[in-house]
C-alpha cells in the first residue's frame, strides 16, 4: 500500500542554486512531521513545490499513489492538500464565519460572487469547522479585529474547510504568543490524530518541534540530512554541527 505522501528525489534549481535536491521522504495519515533547518536550507521551495506552487526541476511527488507532480494549485488542493502560510490570508471585512464560508463554497468548485448568497451557505458545516478549532464564538465578528492567535486558529478552520488528507503548515506559530502557540500546535496534534490528517510543518520554534512533532526532517542546503524522533533528532552530532552558533537547538543564544 503507498503511504499518504510520497516524494521521491524531489529537487529544484535556480540557474546555478540548487535549491533542493534529492529530497525522498514518505508521510503517513495522522503523522506530525516537522521539516526543519537553518535560513535558506529549501523548505519554502519543498513546500511550494508540495502545494504545486512551483514546478520541480526533478522528481515526484504523489498522494495516496497518484501523481501529482507539477500540477497547479486550485488542482493539488481538490486532491487533498491544505495549506497554511506564515502571513495569514484572510478576508479583514468580511466575518469570521464568512471567511469559512468562502473557501467551503471554493471547495465545492463554486466561485465567490457578490450576487450569491454567502450568508446562507453551509452554514452548520462552517460553525462545525469554528467549533473544532475553538472560534464558534466569534462567528460574527469581522476577521479584521481578530487578535493575531485567534486569526492563525481561523486560518486553520479555512483550511480545514478543504478536507484535506494532507496540511502543510508553513511556521503556524510565527509572531505568536508562547500560550497561544501551545494552543494551535495542540489543536494541530489533536486533529491529526482524530481525523488521520497527515500534517508537514516549517517551524523556527524548536520546542514546537520537539513536543509536537512525531518525526522530524533536517535540511540543510537543500538537501536532507537527517530524519528521525525529536529525541534523536536532538541528540543528531550533524544536526548539532548544522545549527551550531545559531542557538536555536536548545532556545539559547548563539556564540
Ligand atoms: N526564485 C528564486 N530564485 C533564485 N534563488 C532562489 C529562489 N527561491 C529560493 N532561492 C534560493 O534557494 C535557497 C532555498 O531557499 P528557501 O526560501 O526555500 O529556504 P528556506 O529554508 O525556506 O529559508 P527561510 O527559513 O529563510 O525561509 C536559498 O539559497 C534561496 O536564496
Amino acid at each position: 500500500m503507498s503511504a499518504l505522501l510520497e516524494v521521491e528525489n524531489l529537487a529544484k534549481s535556480y540557474g546555478g542554486v540548487h535549491a533542493v535536491r534529492g529530497v525522498s521522504f514518505a508521510l503517513e495519515p495522522g503523522e506530525v512531521v516537522a521539516l526543519i533547518g537553518p535560513n535558506g536550507a529549501g523548505k519554502s521551495t519543498c513546500f511550494n513545490m508540495l502545494n504545486g506552487q512551483i514546478r520541480p526541476s526533478a522528481g515526484k511527488v504523489r498522494l495516496d499513489g497518484h501523481d501529482m507532480t507539477g500540477l497547479g494549485p486550485p488542482e493539488v488542493s481538490r486532491l487533498g492538500v491544505g495549506r497554511t502560510f506564515q502571513i495569514t490570508a484572510t478576508f479583514a471585512t468580511m466575518t469570521v464565519r464568512e471567511n469559512v464560508q468562502v473557501s467551503l463554497l471554493a471547495q465545492a468548485g463554486r466561485a465567490f460572487s457578490p450576487w450569491r448568497r454567502l450568508a446562507a451557505f453551509a452554514v452548520d458545516r462552517a460553525t462545525d469547522l469554528l467549533e473544532l478549532v475553538g472560534m464558534a464564538e466569534a462567528a460574527a465578528r469581522p476577521a479584521g479585529e481578530l487578535a493575531y492567535g485567534d486569526l492563525k486558529r481561523l486560518e486553520l478552520a479555512i483550511a480545514l474547510a478543504t478536507s484535506p488528507r494532507l496540511l502543510l503548515m508553513d511556521e503556524p506559530t510565527a509572531g505568536m504568543a508562547p500560550g497561544e502557540r501551545i494552543i494551535l500546535m495542540r489543536l494541530m496534534a489533536k486533529l491529526a490524530k482524530e481525523k488521520g490528517i497527515g500534517v508537514l510543518f516549517t517551524e523556527h520554534d524548536m520546542d514546537a518541534v520537539f513536543e509536537h512533532a512525531t518525526r522530524v526532517m533536517v535540511l540543510d542546503r537543500g538537501q536532507l540530512i537527517a530524519t528521525g524522533t525529536p529525541a534523536l533528532i536532538r541528540e543528531d552530532a550533524t544536526v548539532k554541527a548544522v545549527y551550531l552558533g545559531e542557538g536555536l537547538l536548545y532556545g539559547e543564544p548563539g556564540p
